[in-house]
């Protein structure tokens, strides 16, 4: 199993190979990519972790040496976000890189399954998706935006807010990864009984605002890196656990069925191949159907954006 990682050098790449190198299977190997002249040595730093997990690290403009024979990569290349910015301000620089970094994802490993952490996350999957597809390789159940830091802080906030071990707590989060078309379904979650409306929308109001949250209170350092590291560890170990038999259900923006938008976040069982099965949302209440339809035109526009930067 060999799992590269593009954009190693930054505040997620890094903790995000730490995270790695401690948990991946023994005999694997983690290949460190960034423009950054300094990944050959954050490697050489991570090498000296006893785990049987081999480390490489590469430096400069051509990442095919890091990508060559990878089953997975993770990207979290290109800018962060700055107090005042939203995600879409991103697009500019992030949606370049996502390109560049994607064709040679096609030409060297075709068959990996591919995350994508750079925001926009909503428009840069699609970027990726016709990338790959202009290249004549794109499997659609091997693209993934991770919005599994969705997960994570609506587990832990409805676990402080309900005094809940915040590990016993499953929620999906559908749809996307910006503002509204992030929707927690809070009607899902067992064993807890909302109070009134009110809780409801403000619970799902932090969780749609947390990337911001952080980004606030690093006041100009940057965005959400640790918290984001461990979801993308979480994310990566269950695609790694999927490829050995085991059946493992998470939610990520994928291209499913199409009937709200082209890519939508939703829960799906992984296997050998990625995407085995895409599992219905279950039971909405009124108020998340409400939320889930009014989402749908920021998504779509969202996902075109991302389309026309490559097709015109
Ligand atoms: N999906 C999510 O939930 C989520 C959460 C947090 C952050 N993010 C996004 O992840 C991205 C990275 O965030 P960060 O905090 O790690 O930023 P960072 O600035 O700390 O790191 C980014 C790294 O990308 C590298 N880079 C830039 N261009 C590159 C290229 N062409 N090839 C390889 N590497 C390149 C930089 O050298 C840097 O080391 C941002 O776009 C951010 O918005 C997404
Ligand atoms: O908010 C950001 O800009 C980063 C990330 O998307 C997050 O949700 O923390």
């Amino acid at each position: 199993m060999k799992v590269a990682v593009l954009g190693a050098a930054g505040g997620i790449g890094q903790a995000l190979a730490l995270l790695l190198k401690l948990q991946l299977p023994a005999g694997s190997s983690l290949s460190l990519y960034d423009v950054a002249p300094v990944t050959p040595g954050v490697a050489k730093d991570l090498s000296h972790i006893p785990t049987d997990v081999v480390v490489e690290g590469f430096a400069g403009t051509d990442p095919s040496e890091a990508l060559k024979g990878a089953d997975i990569v993770l990207i979290s290349a290109g800018v962060a976000r700055k107090p005042g910015m939203t995600r879409a301000d991103l697009f500019g620089v992030n949606a370049g890189i996502i390109r560049s970094l994607t064709e040679k994802v096609a030409e060297q490993c075709p068959k990996a399954c591919v995350g994508i952490i750079t925001n926009p996350v909503n428009a840069m999957v699609a970027i990726a998706a016709e990338v790959l597809k202009k290249a004549g390789v794109y499997d659609k159940r091997k693209l993934f935006g991770i919005t599994t830091l969705d997960i994570l802080r609506a587990e832990t906030f409805i676990a402080e807010l309900k005094g809940l071990d915040p590990t016993r707590v499953t929620i999906p989060v559908i749809g996307g990864h910006s503002g509204v078309t992030i929707l927690p379904l809070l009607s899902q979650v067992q064993n807890v009984e909302w109070s009134s409306e009110e809780e409801i929308i403000a619970l799902t109001h932090r969780i749609q605002n947390a990337g911001t949250e952080v980004v606030e209170a690093k006041a100009g350092g940057g965005s959400a890196t640790l918290s984001m590291a461990q979801a993308a560890a979480r994310f990566a170990l269950a695609l790694v656990k999927a490829s050995q038999g085991a059946k493992v259900v998470e939610c990520a923006y994928v291209e499913g069925d199409g009937k709200y938008a082209r890519f939508f976040a939703q829960p799906v069982r992984l296997g050998t191949e990625g995407v085995e099965e895409y599992l219905t949302l279950g039971k909405l209440s009124a108020f998340e159907e409400k939320a889930l339809n009014a989402m749908l035109e920021t998504l779509q526009g969202d996902i075109k954006s991302g389309e026309d930067f490559i097709n015109g």
